[in-house]
């Protein structure tokens, strides 16, 4: 099946001479949840942007659904859904009005029923009448994801979704996220919060001055750069680390009683093994072992500094 959006060689470059894009080639699959991450700037909001048809490209082109995002402008909107960083309706409209209306605006029928899950769904179903100006925070993001959801888009956008929100409302975004999957929607989020990729998306895009330094399915992307470790806490101090565990990659702490070996998820569980005999054998014991496996979070911070 051919992706659901095509990404290529996508430039930006903004009247004032500045380049926010530089050539990006993005597939995205149908039915994926991808996660872009980037530092500020990076130019997530651009490419999503002009995805969305609200920014014009300088140079490549994007197709959605196989249709070309300016010159088939209305055809690719009315496929996505976005779910923007600040609310800009009326505030003294009420929920149920600005949703059904949303629907209006993408030429399609009314249909109630579909509000009513929707609101429903996202818990506004009881703030249906409230005008927008009286709800909280967290609740008029769940209107945003509302509106954007009204008219039954296959991909939809997040841009930020969870900035600023409690616990208890991320949770629940990321269960309305999953349900959305599960129907078949494409799900493309931005996120500073590093955790959210690696907890919901199956793909994770890294952008930065940009470029797309890289776009990996998040296992594979945690098994290749993916680094573990095992801290032991000695019974007695080390003054060095003997000759005999030179072929383990340790290192010993500064005050000798805590030794860290480094190994990566290829090294198979002998080496484990191996060193915890051969520490044996040198007469090293310990009183305690964790161990600690590298989050997307070290991986991205590595990635973005060895390319900076
Ligand atoms: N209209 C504009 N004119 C000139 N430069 C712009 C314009 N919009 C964005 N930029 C610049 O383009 C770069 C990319 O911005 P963009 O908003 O796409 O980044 P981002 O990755 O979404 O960042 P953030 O995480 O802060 O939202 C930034 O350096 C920004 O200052």
């Amino acid at each position: 099946m051919p992706p659901i959006i095509s990404v290529q060689q996508l430039t930006k470059t903004y009247g004032n001479g500045f380049e926010a894009l530089k050539g990006i080639d993005l597939d995205i699959e149908r039915g994926e949840i991808l996660a872009l991450l980037g530092p500020n700037g990076a130019g997530k909001t651009t490419l999503i942007s002009i995805v969305c048809g609200i920014v014009n490209p300088t140079g490549g082109k994007v197709l959605v659904g196989g249709h070309d995002v300016v010159k088939d402008f209305r055809q690719t909107r009315s496929l996505i859904g976005l779910v923007p960083q600040e609310l800009t309706t009326d505030q003294f409209e009420t929920v149920w009005n600005t949703v059904s209306f949303s629907r209006g605006v993408y030429g399609k029928k009314p249909n109630p029923a579909l509000i009513e899950k929707i609101l429903r769904e996202l818990s506004l179903w009881k703030k249906k009448d409230n005008m927008l100006r009286e709800l909280s925070g967290g609740m008029k993001r769940r209107v945003l994801i509302a509106k954007a959801l009204s008219h039954e888009p296959e991909v939809l956008f997040l841009d930020e979704p969870t900035a600023g929100v409690d616990v208890s409302l991320r949770r629940d975004m990321w269960e309305v996220v999953k349900r959305l999957r599960e129907d078949g929607v494409t799900i493309i989020l931005t996120t500073h919060y590093i955790e959210e990729a690696e907890e919901i998306a199956d793909r994770v895009g890294v952008i930065n001055g940009g470029q797309l330094l890289l776009l990996q399915e998040k296992t594979g992307l945690m098994k290749q750069f993916g680094r573990k470790q095992m801290k032991l806490e000695l019974t007695e101090k080390l003054d060095e680390i003997p000759p005999s565990l030179a072929a383990f990659s340790l290192s010993l702490s500064e005050d000798g009683m805590s030794l860290t070996h480094e190994y990566s998820h290829e090294e198979s569980q002998d080496s484990i093994a191996s060193l915890l005999s051969a520490l044996t054998a040198a007469g090293i014991h310990f009183r305690d072992l964790s161990t600690r496996q590298s989050s997307l979070e070290d991986i991205f911070v590595a990635l973005v500094e060895e390319k900076a």
